[in-house]
C-alpha cells in the first residue's frame, strides 16, 4: 500500500498504542509462567510473531478480543521442541527472546526471519549461548538467520557486546532465569539502548523473577519461577506517541493530545523533554496519562540517541522543520534496525530537500538550508521510516507519498486513522 499525505493542520486526540516492548515481554513472560492474563496487549505483527514463538514452545495463547486480553497458558519454565521452524518475521526482538528461550530446550529449535530480519546481527547472542554450554549456529556462518539453537544451557558468565543490541541481554535474563546455575553478563563495550533493559528487569520482578545489574553487567539467579496471579496491563507505547507529538509540534492548528501514556521504564519519553528543549509547547499530566504538544518555533538541538534509537527518525524530522542545525549523535546501532534507518532518513529527508550530512555515528540536519517538498518516498519495508516520513509530509509543500505503508501494522496498526482522526488528510492506494 503506498499511502499519499496532503500538507495539513492537525489537531484534536488520539490514543497511545499499547508498548510494543512490554507486550513482546508480558507474552514471553506469559509463556515462561504457568498461566497469565494480558491485559491491554499491543496485536501487532511483531507481537504475533512472538505469540507464535510461545507456541511453538509449547505455550498457549488465546485473544479476547472483547476484552482485549491474552489468556496464556505458558511452558512453565519448560519449552518443548518445536514442531516447525519459527519464522520471527520482521521483528527483533522475538528472534533474539525465542533464541535464548530455544536454548532451554532438550532439542534443536531452528529460527528464522523475512528478508529483513536475516540481515541483522544475532552473533554476540549465538556466542554467549555457546558460552553457556548450548549449541548455537548461523547456518550461513555469518551471524545472522537462519539460526540452529540446541540446549538445554546450563548456565554461567556470558561476555557480550554492549553496543549491537540490548535485545541479547534481555533475552539471555529471560531464560537465565529459568537455568540450573543463573546467568552472568559481562558487557564487554558500553551498553547502547539501556533502558530497554530497564524494561526488562521491570517486567521480569512484576513476574516474581529478580535480576539485577551487577558492576560490570548484570546477573539473574537460576531456578527461578514466573509467576503472575493479577493480570498483566501494558502501557502505552511512547516511541509510537513520538510521531503524533511530532505532528502536533510541526502542524498544530490547535494541541494535539495523545491519551493513555502513563509513567513506565521506556527510554522514549525522553520525546517529551526534547520537544519541550526545541521550543515547543508541552504538558504531560501524568496521572492522567494526557500528554499535550502545541505547535510552536521550533530550534534544533543537539540529541543523543545512544539510549533511544526508535526516536532517531522522528527527531530527523523536527530537525529538518526546526531553525538552526539538529545534531543526532551516538547513532551508529540505529544502522542494526529494520533496515539502516540512519541512512534511509539521511536519504530521504534529502530527497524532501533538506540539508543532511550523515557521518558514522551522527546525523545532522540544517533546518535553516532546509525547504520540505513533497516526494514520493520508499519507506524500505520499515515501519518507523514510514512514520516518521508520513510526518514529514505534513509539513512539506505539496503531495508526498509513502511505499510500502503497510509496514505499519508491526508496530502501530492503526497508524493511518489516526492520523486522519487528528485531521491528517490522506489517500490510500493499494
Ligand atoms: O528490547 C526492545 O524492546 C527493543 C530494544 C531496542 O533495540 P536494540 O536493543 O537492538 O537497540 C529498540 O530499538 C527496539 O525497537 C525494541
Ligand atoms: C527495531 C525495532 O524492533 P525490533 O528490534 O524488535 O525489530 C523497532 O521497533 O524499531
Amino acid at each position: 500500500m503506498d499511502v499519499t499525505i496532503e500538507p495539513s493542520t492537525v489537531e484534536g486526540s488520539a490514543p497511545a498504542p499499547p508498548s510494543k516492548s512490554y507486550t513482546h515481554r508480558a507474552i514471553l513472560a506469559g509463556g515462561y509462567s504457568n498461566s497469565v492474563t494480558v491485559a491491554n496487549p499491543l496485536m501487532s505483527a511483531d507481537t504475533r510473531a512472538t505469540i507464535r514463538a510461545v507456541e511453538a514452545f509449547g505455550g498457549d495463547v488465546t485473544h479476547d478480543a472483547d476484552a482485549g486480553t491474552l489468556e496464556i497458558e505458558g511452558f512453565d519454565g519448560e519449552p518443548t521442541v518445536p514442531d516447525d521452524v519459527i519464522d520471527c518475521a520482521n521483528s527483533g526482538t522475538t528472534m533474539r527472546l525465542a533464541t535464548a528461550t530455544a536454548g532451554l530446550v532438550d532439542g534443536v529449535t531452528v529460527l528464522t526471519g523475512d528478508d529483513s530480519l536475516r540481515s541483522r546481527p544475532q552473533g554476540p547472542l549465538l556466542r554467549a549461548l555457546e558460552q553457556l554450554a548450548g549449541r548455537a549456529e548461523s547456518t550461513r556462518e555469518n551471524g545472522q538467520a537462519p539460526l540452529v539453537v540446541g540446549g538445554p544451557l546450563m548456565g554461567g558468565s556470558a561476555p557480550l557486546p554492549g553496543d549491537v543490541s540490548s535485545q541479547f541481554v534481555t533475552a539471555l535474563l529471560f531464560a537465565g532465569a529459568a537455568t540450573d546455575a543463573g546467568v552472568d553478563i559481562t558487557l564487554q563495550t558500553e551498553l547502547k539502548s539501556a533502558p530497554y533493559v530497564d524494561i526488562t528487569l521491570d517486567l521480569l520482578d512484576d513476574f516474581g523473577v529478580s535480576a539485577r545489574r551487577t558492576g560490570r553487567g548484570f546477573s539473574v539467579g537460576g531456578r527461578q519461577r514466573y509467576r503472575r496471579r493479577e493480570p498483566y496491563t501494558v502501557p502505552g507505547d511512547f516511541s509510537s506517541t513520538s510521531y503524533l507529538l511530532a505532528a502536533g509540534a510541526i502542524a498544530g492548528a490547535e494541541p494535539v493530545t495523545v491519551t493513555g501514556v502513563y509513567p513506565s521504564q521506556q527510554g522514549d519519553e525522553a520525546i517529551v523533554d526534547l520537544l519541550g528543549e526545541m521550543g515547543a509547547g508541552i504538558e504531560w499530566d501524568r496521572e492522567a496519562g494526557e500528554l499535550s504538544v502545541t505547535a510552536d518555533t521550533l530550534s534544533g538541538i543537539e540529541a543523543s540517541v545512544a539510549d533511544t534509537p526508535d526516536l532517531l527518525p522522528t527527531l530527523a524530522v523536527l530537525g529538518a522543520t526546526a531553525e538552526g542545525t539538529t545534531r543526532l549523535t551516538d547513532c551508529e546501532h540505529v544502522r542494526y534496525k529494520e533496515t539502516d534507518r540512519v541512512a534511509a532518513m539521511a536519504d530521504a529527508l534529502s530527497t524532501m530537500g533538506a540539508a543532511v550530512e550523515e557521518r558514522e555515528d551522527e546525523l545532522r540536519v540544517d533546518g535553516d538550508e532546509s525547504t520540505l517538498q513533497g516526494a514520493t518516498l520508499d519507506g524500505r519495508g520499515d515501519h518507523r521510516i514510514v512514520m516518521a516520513l508520513s510526518v514529514a509530509g505534513l509539513a512539506a509543500e505539496g503531495e508526498t507519498t509513502v511505499t510500502g505503508a503497510e509496514h505499519v501494522n508491526v508496530s502501530f496498526p492503526d497508524f493511518f486513522e489516526a492520523l486522519e482522526g487528528i485531521g491528517t488528510e490522506l489517500s490510500r492506494t493499494e
